[in-house]
């Protein structure tokens, strides 16, 4: 990657190099930190959801084994972007016989969404890993483990990645927008870990484009994703339980025109919404607008029409909050 690539995404530019550089994932860290310390390893399986520190970990591992030039002695392949088995066989060859490291007896293969592979090329890669298993050890990184093939899964040590909490996240916002000089309230950084539910690449990225803005707020977080802000939809919610949903209704035209949002995207919301601590409503009614809200989103992804749906959404709500006896509260 060229360095003015590396320079203008934070995601790469804040990027550990080095496994203690890593946020959290402490136990992987000191696992991983031991193979470093003996200068051996299994091959290995990396799994987790996006944006936790997969690729990080397996490039700060090579970095920390073979030092600063590391990238010689790791070849990164992506299950999805190379064209089946027979390309990372070809690749895999040519990479054992190169250069060895010189006080370390194997190199690196890292191959990205390896779950991605069909079960045949996972039974092919199990032969390669065997075959080339004297001088190379493969990283395998996957979002749903369930989907690497048994065989393969009992042959590599197993790291589970976990969302990332909110303060990790947030620390980590916080150092990189001060070092960026940027402006910033602290409840945007909450609210950006908020959208990101512990991916800190999503994260990272929505800082640098509110940065991009201006000053980092809840407004503008809320903008660049193109999400309305959640106390406008709670707002929205609300208003229709406390059985007035003419003022509802303006609300929601109010929220999808100002921050542009589809049908769809304002039922994902109030499902969000809906699980959250902050709108307090009976389990009872929690429970019938899910199932409700299930509903119409379903004629809304066939094709019927957002405002109607919607609004027949909202009047829903008017009618059952009075049958169930609960306003808000
Ligand atoms: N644990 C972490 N500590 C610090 N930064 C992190 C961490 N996890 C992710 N990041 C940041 O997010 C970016 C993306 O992380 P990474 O590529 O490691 O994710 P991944 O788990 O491999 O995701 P994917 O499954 O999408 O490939 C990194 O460049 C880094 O800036």
């Amino acid at each position: 990657m060229s360095t003015a690539i590396e320079e203008l995404l934070w995601t790469e530019k804040y990027r550990p190099r080095s496994l203690k550089e890593i946020v959290n994932q402490k136990e992987i860290v000191e696992r991983l930190s031991k193979f470093v310390a003996e200068k051996n390893m299994p091959h290995l399986l990396f799994a987790g959801p996006p944006g936790t520190g997969k690729t990080t970990a397996a490039h700060a591992l090579a970095h920390d084994l073979y030092g600063d030039n590391y990238t010689q002695y790791m070849l990164e392949l992506n299950a999805s972007d190379e064209r089946g088995i027979d390309t990372i066989r070809e690749k895999v060859k040519e990479f054992a016989r190169s250069k060895t490291p010189p006080d370390i007896p194997f190199k690196i293969v890292l191959l990205d969404e390896a779950d991605n592979m069909t079960a045949d090329a996972q039974q092919a890669l199990r032969r390669l890993m065997e075959l080339y298993s004297a001088n190379t050890r493969f990283i395998l990184a996957a979002n749903f483990p369930s989907k690497i093939i048994d065989p393969i899964q009992s042959r590599c040590a197993f790291f589970r990645f976990t969302p990332l909490g909110k303060d990790d996240v947030v620390g980590r916002l916080r150092y990189i927008a001060e070092k960026e000089n940027v402006k910033y309230d602290e409840d945007a950084l909450e609210a950006i870990y908020d959208i990101s539910e512990g991916d800190m690449r999503k994260a990272i990225n929505i800082l640098q484009t509110a940065a991009s803005l201006g000053k980092v707020d809840v407004d503008s977080v809320y903008k660049v994703v193109g999400m309305a802000r959640p106390k406008d939809i709670r707002e929205m919610v609300e208003e229709a339980l406390k059985g007035d949903f003419t003022g509802a209704r303006e609300l929601l035209r109010k929220v999808m025109i100002e921050y542009g949002l589809s049908g769809e995207d304002v039922v994902r919301q109030i499902h969000r919404e809906l699980f959250s601590n902050d709108l307090k409503i009976p389990e009872e009614l929690r429970v019938m607008i899910a199932d409700y809200l299930g509903e119409i989103h379903y004629r809304i992804v066939e094709g019927s029409d957002d405002d109607i749906q919607l609004s027949a959404f909202l009047a829903w709500l008017a009618m059952m909050s009075k049958r169930v006896g609960a306003a808000t509260t």
